[in-house]
């Protein structure tokens, strides 16, 4: 299968553009080059592919998630006045989140779990292809090495981003069973901070592409940042459709996916004898300003709901959860065999943070 390339538009020679004369060839690059046009876009927006084939594609992507704030870092510490690092900063706080569990990587995390991976598996990046690490990573020497005015070039691929994510998640709702509007919740968010990053993102551009070399440098940095989503994708399409060739150690259909029909108690759930406490340097505390319980760890801070509260006072390194639920049971009056079954998933999670250990 070939992708259809509209033809190139002429070349503006080397004399310096207009700012709209600019702006029109830089989207002439994304008309002819943004990874919309890639075979696999087209099998995976018409629900042309298997199960297995998204799974790939959500495994794969997720480095790219993964790596989009480590790039954007590598941005930031270029840049040489407030204003500017206020306005970029935001992009890190989009997939960060600035509280455990928001962010677009945990969003991505969710997609990824959506169609079947464990969490752990996902997040050790063991069955990424090497050319989706070898694409994204050279995105990321990319922005660090070139100047300033091709690093922030190379983001403008987001301008065209919008257009596909509206495909992707219309066509994917439609056409797989297993994918639904939850799932694909991560790219709720970007239909608002695409356009704000690419609006700021080609007005930078337009004002510091000041000489026709650096107009070319601005327009070759973004048909790079298009050749590192494309290779991603052929990659993906080598791989897993045709000729289907999988690398040894990529990920291999059925490797990293929750078994099918498991009870929805996270791994690792505590049972009645199980006596739960706090690792070393994780501490309960009141946070006066907030005025609400949270949990203290390295580095890191959980907010808590009144449940978790109750129930991380009286973890004490001694009591087993039969006793906590008991002990909660006479101060709520209610059946301590509810209360369990209740307190064990919210351990786990919390064990899942590594915020708990029995
Ligand atoms: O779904 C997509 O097709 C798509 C494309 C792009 C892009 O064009 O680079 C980004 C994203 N998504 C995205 O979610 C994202 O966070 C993002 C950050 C960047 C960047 O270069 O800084 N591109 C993109």
């Amino acid at each position: 299968m070939t992708a259809q390339f509209p033809p190139p538009v002429p070349d503006a020679g080397d004399r310096l553009l207009s700012h709209d004369e600019l702006e029109a060839a830089l989207r002439d690059i994304g008309a002819r080059r943004y990874h919309n046009l890639h075979p696999f876009h087209r099998l995976l927006h018409d629900g042309k592919l298997s199960k297995d084939q998204v799974r790939a594609w959500a495994l794969n992507r997720y480095y790219y998630q993964a790596m989009i704030p480590v790039k954007d870092a590598a941005v930031l510490a270029r840049l040489p006045d407030a204003q500017l690092r206020r306005i970029w900063r935001q992009r890190i706080v989009d997939h960060d989140g600035d509280h455990e569990g928001d962010g677009g990587i945990e969003r991505w995390l969710k997609l990824a779990e959506g169609v079947g991976f464990t969490r752990d598996y996902v997040l050790s990046t063991k069955g990424i292809l090497s050319a989706t690490r070898f694409s994204v990573d050279a995105y990321v020497h990319f922005v660090s090495e070139r100047s300033l005015l091709e690093a922030i070039a190379s983001s403008l691929t987001e301008m065209f981003s919008p257009t596909i994510i509206s495909e992707r998640v219309a066509g994917m709702l439609k056409n797989y069973d297993f994918i639904t509007k939850e799932t694909l919740a991560y790219f709720d968010k970007r239909l608002t901070q695409a356009p704000r990053d690419a609006d700021f993102a080609l007005d930078y551009v337009k004002q510091h592409a000041r000489t026709p070399e650096q107009q070319r440098a601005a327009m070759a940095a973004l048909t790079f940042k298009c050749n590192v989503l494309w290779t991603q994708l052929d990659a993906l399409y080598f791989s897993y459709v045709a000729p289907g060739m999988i690398p040894p150690d990529a990920w291999q259909p059925g490797e990293g996916l929750v078994a099918e029909g498991s009870p929805a108690v996270k791994p690792g759930a505590f049972s009645g004898s199980d006596v739960p406490r706090l690792p070393r340097g994780v501490r309960l505390r009141f946070d006066e300003v907030r005025n609400k319980h949270v949990l203290l760890a390295p580095e890191r801070t959980f907010d808590l709901d009144d449940n978790a509260v109750a129930v991380l006072k009286l973890v004490d390194g001694s009591s087993s959860v039969s006793q906590i639920a008991r002990t909660l049971g006479q101060t709520y009056d209610a059946d301590p065999a509810v209360i369990e079954a209740d307190i064990v998933v919210m351990l786990a999670d919390l064990a899942q943070k590594r915020v708990l250990e029995r």
